[in-house]
């Protein structure tokens, strides 16, 4: 098996594309330490985890993998991260299509996929404030504490402008939607045009199609790492 090369994409300028880039044993540490702290209760609505600040010690091998991802220019911050998110989709769940909250989170995301697949779709940004705001799909019910914060920013932040020029737009038009299939252990970063102009989303549904093949999804796991912005609001945590 060659050696994982990360892959700037062409058109979303900004994301660096990294499949299988955490070992399988990396895979199974995170996973028994998310198992053993009990983050996701799916069957009573937890499926989501978030943590600011010190990030648990179990993760510093993530961390440091994601911030070599990080363009020249963010990598030398520190810390490179203190904010995580870990995301569980039962198979048909889905995320709506957003832009990570501008006024809260820094340049320089990372999304790792840790267990299942999906295809995760980018699209230009469509420059609204609301889209940047409640972007869980209902069914990804877990999110009470997200959309808390989000009603917080939404509060403070009027009608912020992601977009308000996208030099992408000549060539990459509002319809432009680029599926990338995300597998376990594949990580993604978003900076520049990649993180302020452009959203991403997981459509529901059960199964993605993939180069003519039906992947079914499975139960999915992600873990998100983000820095917050000087003055971003402290959010509530929910655990
Ligand atoms: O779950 C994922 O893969 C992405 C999560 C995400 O985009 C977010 O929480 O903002
Ligand atoms: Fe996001």
């Amino acid at each position: 098996m060659p050696p994982p090369v990360p892959f700037h994409h062409p058109v979303i300028r900004g994301m660096t594309f990294c499949p299988r880039l955490l070992p399988q044993s990396l895979l199974d540490t995170l996973l028994e330490h998310i198992d053993e702290e009990q983050w996701f209760d799916p069957l009573n609505g937890r499926n989501q985890v978030m943590r600011f600040g010190n990030l648990p010690p179990w993760l510093s091998q993530l961390v440091k993998i994601s911030r070599d991802l990080l363009p020249n220019k963010l990598r030398e911050r520190d810390p490179a991260f203190d904010q995580m998110i870990a995301n569980y989709y039962d198979p048909g769940q889905g995320l709506r299509h957003h832009v990570d909250l501008v006024r809260r989170f820094d340049d320089g995301i990372v999304i790792a996929s840790l267990a299942g697949s999906c295809v995760m779709e980018y699209r230009p940004a469509e420059n609204k404030a609301e889209d940047m705001c409640s972007h869980i799909l209902p069914s990804h019910d877990s999110v009470k504490s997200e959309q808390t914060h989000c009603q917080q920013t939404r509060n403070s932040v009027q009608n912020s402008k992601v977009a308000a020029k996208c030099p992408l737009l000549g060539e990459a038009t509002q319809s432009t939607t680029i599926p990338i299939l995300l597998s376990p252990g594949d990580v993604v970063c978003l900076s520049g045009p990649a993180r302020w102009e452009w959203e991403h989303g997981i459509p529901e549904r059960l199964e993605d199609e993939w180069e003519n093949k039906r992947i079914p999804r499975g139960t999915r796991i992600s873990i998100t790492l983000r820095k917050l912005l000087p003055d971003a609001l402290l959010m509530p945590c929910d655990g």
